[in-house]
């Protein structure tokens, strides 16, 4: 994917802090289930703004770098969501997204950013992204040197 959107430490927290705005009152809920690894920066802050201290995690792997393969559950939180946010950090193709939705048809379903194929699998999201795009998330980049244009 030649397009790409970049995300900055800055900026995810505050598109996960306005996530949180929508998910107040925060007694409403037992805790958070981040869907790892994309999903545990924004639980993190979530947790923090909603003051949840139950946190688990759903560990799904289903890209290695930027090829998708088949979705593979290495470890659940228990249940079938009923009080719970589950978080990622985005949807894509929304294949992730289907599979959340089975495992906890009861959680509210969040993530940071969604494309097109996948928004309308999610409760709520923050920012929108094109289908073309690539997202480059902050853990996955760092800050470096670039020469000047003139010689
Ligand atoms: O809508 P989809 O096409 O299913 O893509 C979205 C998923 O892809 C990424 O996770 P990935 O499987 O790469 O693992 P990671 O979170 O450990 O990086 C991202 O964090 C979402 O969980
Ligand atoms: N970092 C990143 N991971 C993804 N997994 C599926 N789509 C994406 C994307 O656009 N960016
Ligand atoms: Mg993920």
């Amino acid at each position: 994917m030649s397009k790409k959107f970049l995300i900055t430490w800055d900026n995810m927290q505050m598109y996960t802090r306005e996530l949180a705005e929508r998910l107040l009152p925060a007694t409403q809920w037992k805790g958070i289930i981040a869907v790892s690894r994309g999903g545990l920066v924004p639980a993190a802050i979530l947790a923090r703004e909603l003051g949840l201290r139950h946190v688990d995690t759903i560990c799904i792997a289903s890209y290695d770098h930027d090829q998708k393969g088949e979705a593979n559950i290495l470890k659940q939180a228990p249940g079938d969501g009923e009080g719970f946010i589950v978080v990622d950090d985005l949807v894509d193709t929304g294949s992730t997204a289907k599979l959340i939705r089975e495992l906890y048809p009861k959680a509210r379903f969040v993530t940071v950013c969604a494309k097109p194929a996948g928004a309308s699998l999610v409760d709520d999201y923050i920012v929108d992204i094109p289908q073309d795009t690539w997202i480059e998330q902050p853990w996955d980049t760092g800050v470096s040197f670039r020469a000047p244009l003139h010689k």
